[in-house]
């Protein structure tokens, strides 16, 4: 699914009206009617059909009056609340207003006294927030943010036209205060405020209405992937019947070190679980043995370290040796923040020429350095930070980056040529030539110990079986996100563990690729000749 900004849409909007010659107010009918209709079907057996509209002085509003115009002739009891004066009133949103039939209830409500005659709300079935969309420019203040209040608090079931309003279009963040959306009806695409946190939790459902934009307009228009279960499934490359584990690619994880045993062993497992032929742990030789014990599918490779329980610049000529047979390298799940280990994630950086998937100590690692990025040997490097790392790797604080995880994503990307993967909600997936795409799976339930080395394990298998880089990296967060989603909905997020989602992982991926399947149609036949891992 494509998402877009405030902006595009404007874009989007002048064109359908000046190149394509649909009137605005047209458009608006059609937005206002997509949104009535929406209302009728869902509130179809309510008893009191009932609705308040709060209109505010804009296009927003404008469309409002459509609605209330529209579930009138219904036969529906509209009330209006408009947070501004008539005259503010112009455009096509006045020519609406002068459309809206006498006896639906209007009252002009410009400050907070004026809207105490509306403290209770139990009449109504519902509430339609038609205040602000596109057009908010800044933090809401005086009547608008009184208005917000008593709708949010009024226990009845809001439906936001366009936008909750009170949310950025282009950030998901909110202005002071916003609207909490039962349901978010859109118009044409889903807009960046739709999707990123807090602006998706208040948007609710969302519903992209088509209310008569030429499909080549919305097309041509700038926008952000957002990986979802479809755009997902389109990326599986499903597996063919004459395949042997030599097909799917061998893994090396360099990770490990004293009292971080687990992490390595979380992304072996999660390489494994998520189809990888082989994997290799290359651990430090004095903890092989609980490796050996903790382990079953994945290898390990003992990397002498003279008792010390963590990998030294000593051990760069051993672990090359280890990269015969090898097709991809995951680089850092606990590997310490030892300064000798510091030193030889440096030196693999400039040795490896295999794709690199870095993670956790092995970024944090890279932050002593960061030039290091620009000498390194592989042409494919992916990094996968969180907020903190993702500071440390750029200077920036947590709150900067988290301003503008897209841009500051995209930014790192495409200035050292890595694939950046920004972990948290929603994480950002960005490439070196400037593409990337926002992550539509996940639940708070992943904040918790070891579900970065799952994620880790998961890019490095995909792109062992062949995926290509910027696909293996949409993929597996997906599918690390959508393991997580399904175990949340049998444990719930309280109790959800990293070992719960690589125990999950076939069933993620088996469920996406019954959907493939059923959508691609698989002839067999002629899959093997797409299949990279073949060539
Ligand atoms: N193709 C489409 O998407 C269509 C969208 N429509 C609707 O039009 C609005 C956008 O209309 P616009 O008038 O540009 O913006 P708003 O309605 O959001 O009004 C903003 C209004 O309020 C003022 N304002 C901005 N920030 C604040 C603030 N913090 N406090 C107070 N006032 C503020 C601003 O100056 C404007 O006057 C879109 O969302 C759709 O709902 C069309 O109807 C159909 C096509
Ligand atoms: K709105």
């Amino acid at each position: 699914m494509k998402v877009i900004t405030s902006e595009e849409m404007q874009k989007i909007d002048h064109a359908a009206i000046n190149n394509y010659g649909v009137p605005g107010i047209h458009l608006m009918e059609r937005a206002g009617e997509a949104c009535a209709d929406a209302i009728r079907s869902r509130f179809s057996t309510a008893t009191r059909k009932s609705v308040l509209i709060f209109a505010g002085k804009g296009n927003n509003g404008g469309d409002g009056y459509v609605i209330a115009s529209k579930l009138h002739a219904f036969g529906w009891d509209v009330s209006l609340v408009i947070l501004a004066h008539r005259s503010d009133i112009s455009g096509d949103a006045e020519i609406s207003l002068s459309r809206l039939p006498n006896s639906v209830m209007l009252k002009c409500c410009c400050d907070n006294e004026s809207l105490a005659a509306f403290s209770d709300l139990g009449q109504y079935a519902l509430v339609v927030d038609a205040i602000f969309g596109t057009g908010l420019k800044s933090e809401i203040s005086g009547v608008y943010r009184q208005a917000i209040k008593l709708i949010n608090s009024s226990g009845l079931p809001v439906i936001a036209v366009d936008i909750p309003s009170g949310v950025d279009g282009n950030t998901g963040a909110i202005l002071g205060v916003a609207i909490r959306a039962d349901l978010t009806i859109t118009f044409a695409a889903a807009k960046l405020g739709h999707v990123l946190y807090p602006g998706a939790v208040c948007t609710g459902e969302l519903m992209i209405a088509d209310i008569g934009i030429p499909s080549e307009v919305v097309q041509r228009a700038h926008g952000y992937e957002f990986v979802d279960a479809g755009s997902a499934t389109a990326l599986l490359m499903p597996r063919l019947p004459v395949s042997h584990k030599g097909s799917f690619g061998h893994v090396l994880i360099v990770a490990g070190s004293t009292g971080h045993t687990g992490a390595a062993v979380l992304a072996g497992a999660s390489a494994v679980r998520s189809g990888a032929g082989l994997v290799t742990l290359a651990v430090p030789s004095s903890l092989n043995q609980i490796f050996e014990i903790k382990t079953t599918e994945a290898m390990t490779l003992p990397i002498e370290d003279a008792g010390r329980g963590y990998l030294r610049r000593e051990s760069l000529a051993h672990i090359l040796a280890g990269l015969a047979g090898k097709n991809v390298v995951a680089l850092g799940p606990g590997l310490s923040r030892q300064p000798e280990t510091a030193l030889l994630v440096q030196a693999l950086l400039t040795a490896v020429s295999l794709p690199l998937v870095v993670d956790a100590d092995g970024l944090n690692a890279i932050s002593e350095n960061v030039s290091v990025l620009g000498k390194r040997a592989a042409s494919v490097v992916v990094l996968t930070p969180h907020p903190g790392e993702m500071a440390r790797l750029t200077g920036l604080s947590i709150a900067e980056i988290e301003a503008d995880r897209i841009g500051v994503s995209t930014k790192f990307a495409q200035l050292h040529k890595v694939y950046l993967i920004l972990k948290g909600a929603r994480t950002i997936i960005a490439s070196p030539d400037g593409e990337v795409a926002i992550n539509g799976s996940g639940n708070p339930g992943m904040a918790s110990g070891g579900m970065g080395d799952v994620l880790t394990g998961i890019v490095a298998s995909l792109i062992g079986q062949g995926y290509p880089p910027f696909n293996a990296c949409r993929l597996a967060v997906f599918i690390h996100g959508y393991a997580a989603d399904l175990v949340a909905q049998e444990k719930g997020e309280v109790g959800l563990i990293a070992s719960d989602v690589v125990a999950k992982l076939p069933v993620a991926l088996q469920r996406l690729l019954r959907d493939c399947k059923s959508r691609a149609g698989l002839d067999l036949q002629n899959y093997g000749k797409q299949s990279p891992r073949l060539s």
